[in-house]
């Protein structure tokens, strides 16, 4: 070997090392951390068509203060499920549900909830919106309103605070509501699916305002989502669920460093990350979405084109 080909072989080797003990750092720093979200053996079912379905079984987890964490799995695996249950929108029958040291018995201030449907009150103004949760506190308007600016100033939208929610784009509208939740100072903010309704260049500029966010609040983020490339580029650790019925599969620890931009997407070490993540989500599982079991066949609607 010529002698350069020695040295980059061994500077290669040695950002190698330097790599992997910042990520050792990060994880035993994380770890290290108090678990604010405990689910321990949460066991969920619901009636379906005449018979009982355990749709949750025995999910056990344990998430860290400002653990950012995603859940992904097949469709219909119960991710949103059991993030209603976290957020205590759904009683679970079995296990336990622990936020901040608090067994989670029905909705609470400290655990916050942005869906991927625009949930934002439509007659209300993009300000009243952010108000909600203080004025159900019982803090006064005037309080409720300096929160809502300063929470609309962070995530960019002070100019649309007289706006209703119809006069804004998708991602204007998710930003919206992630301040309304944010608002209430939770522990834990679950997010599901909160960006699958955007396009592509919303949605990777959310991720990168998100992120952003996620930096600098102490908040942990539990987030729902299909997209292998938005958990990874996010994600501290992924929660991989399998189907029918839903069991943690394995929790994947992602070893990139932060802070993360965008283009890491096309990074060889993502790409094989992502790519062990799908084979693991995709593993073969019995089929469980029903609609997906069913595809029908399509007749002809029409009368064929004979010159085609
Ligand atoms: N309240 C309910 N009553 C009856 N069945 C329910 C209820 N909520 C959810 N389910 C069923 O539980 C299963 C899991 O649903 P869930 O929405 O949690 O899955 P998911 O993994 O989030 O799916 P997707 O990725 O398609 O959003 C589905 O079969 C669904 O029909």
């Amino acid at each position: 070997m010529m002698t350069h080909d020695i040295a980059s072989s061994v500077a290669v080797n040695s950002a190698h090392t330097d790599h992997q003990q910042v990520i050792d750092d990060y994880f035993k720093a994380l770890y290290q951390r108090n678990v604010v979200l405990k689910v321990d053996n949460l066991t969920q079912s619901f009636d379906q068509g005449g018979s009982r379905k355990v749709i949750l079984k025995e999910v056990s987890l344990q998430i860290h203060e400002r653990e950012f964490v995603c859940v992904i799995g097949p469709s219909g695996c119960g991710k949103s499920t059991l993030g209603r249950i976290i957020a205590g929108l759904d009683a679970y029958p079995s296990g336990e549900v622990i936020v901040d040291n608090e067994r989670v018995k029905g909705p609470s201030a400290s655990r916050g909830m942005v869906f991927q449907g625009y949930t934002l009150f439509p007659w209300k103004t993009v300000k009243e919106n952010v108000m909600f949760g203080p004025i159900m506190e019982g803090r006064s308007k005037s309080n409720a309103e300096r929160s809502a600016r300063e929470w609309l100033d962070i995530v960019g939208l002070s100019k649309y605070e007289n706006h209703y929610p119809h006069q804004l784009s998708g991602g204007m509208k998710q930003r919206v509501a992630i301040a309304r939740a944010l608002i209430n100072e939770p522990k834990v903010l679950i997010m599901d699916e909160p960006f699958g309704a955007l396009d592509p260049y919303t949605r990777q500029k959310m991720q990168k305002h998100l992120l952003d966010l996620w930096r600098n609040i102490d908040i942990t983020i539990v987030f729902i989502t299909h997209d292998m490339d938005e958990a990874v580029l996010l994600s501290d650790r992924i929660v991989v669920l399998k189907a029918n019925p839903g069991e943690v599969q394995d929790i994947i620890e992602v070893p990139l460093a932060r802070p993360r931009h965008p283009d890491i997407v096309t990074d060889s070490q993502f790409l094989q990350l992502k790519a062990r993540i799908n084979s693991i989500v995709h593993n073969p599982q019995p089929e469980i979405d029903p609609a997906l079991v069913e595809m029908p066949d399509i007749p002809r609607m029409t009368p064929l084109d004979t010159y085609k």
